[in-house]
């Protein structure tokens, strides 16, 4: 079974005093979830310090928004992975949209940061999706094949084993609009399959997350399908109330025999 995992991406906001806020308040109301699930936050890099400092030992794991594609050196403003690994991260996403649309990352460029996240012993969230002009061109699986072939080619099936992908379509990032709970349901299940078909196991194994505009008011519709495996929260994960209210939408999706098999564990 695929333990189901909701990750916050602070994206570039935040302050000290807002953080500790918001985590105090979160923390609390995320609680009654940490068996059911993995969580993580990933704030922006000056607040590694603070964030890891205050999730202490909730069992909520801490996460970067991404990391350099150099392992070290002469790379003014970059952060290595090890340095991450080093501050307490457990996960890095690499890949997201808005690293790729506006800091032109491409995919041989995410492929590395995928590679360096791996060798520092920490998991990649591997974001992948497509733009809206690429939906309507039929384009999806083709790109996000595209983008995960890139990674693979850089590490091997190996390197997927222990990662999260999370399937963000461009065009329903913080613009209100989802996906529909179907259509993301065959997108992750056209991305195990491209797996299962490189190497039988890791697609069946992998867990696949849905990120894009996902609201207290959507989040059980989108998590009902057992393709999805968890979120990855934007906007929303700056509301301790709202962020909390996805936390128990997914752990309602846990059944009974599941919640038995982890308290056995
Ligand atoms: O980009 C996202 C998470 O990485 C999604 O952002 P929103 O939830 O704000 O749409």
């Amino acid at each position: 079974m695929r333990k189901p995992i909701l990750i916050a991406n602070w994206k570039m906001n935040g302050s000290l005093h807002s953080n500790q806020a918001l985590l105090v308040r979160m923390l609390s109301k995320l609680r009654p979830f940490r068996k059911t699930m993995d969580m993580a936050i990933c704030p922006p890099f000056p607040y590694l310090f603070q964030v890891r400092d205050l999730l202490g030992y909730t069992g909520i794991a801490l996460g970067a928004q991404n990391t350099s594609r150099a392992s070290s050196g002469a790379h003014t403003g970059e952060v290595s992975a090890t340095m991450l690994q080093e501050m307490g991260c457990r996960y890095v996403l690499v890949g997201h949209s808005e690293r790729r649309a506006l800091y032109h990352e491409s995919d041989r460029d995410v492929a590395a940061r995928f590679r360096l996240v791996c060798s520092a012993n920490m998991a990649p969230v591997l974001c992948v999706g497509e733009t809206l002009e690429e939906r309507e061109q039929g384009q999806t699986m083709a790109v996000i094949e595209r983008q995960l072939r890139a990674v693979i080619g850089e590490t091997g099936m190996a390197g997927l084993v222990g990662s999260i992908i999370a399937y963000e379509p461009v065009w329903a990032i913080g613009t209100g609009r989802t996906a529909t709970p179907e259509r993301v349901s065959e997108t992750h299940r056209a991305i195990r399959q491209f797996l299962e078909s490189c190497q039988a196991g890791v697609g069946e194994s992998i867990r696949i997350v849905y990120g894009g505009s996902v609201k207290a008011g959507n989040a059980a519709d989108l998590f009902q399908s057992p393709e999805v495996d968890g979120g990855l929260i934007g906007g929303a994960s700056l509301q301790a109330d709202e962020f909390s209210a996805i936390g128990a939408a997914l752990a309602n999706t846990v059944t009974e025999a599941d919640s038995e098999c982890d308290t056995l564990d």
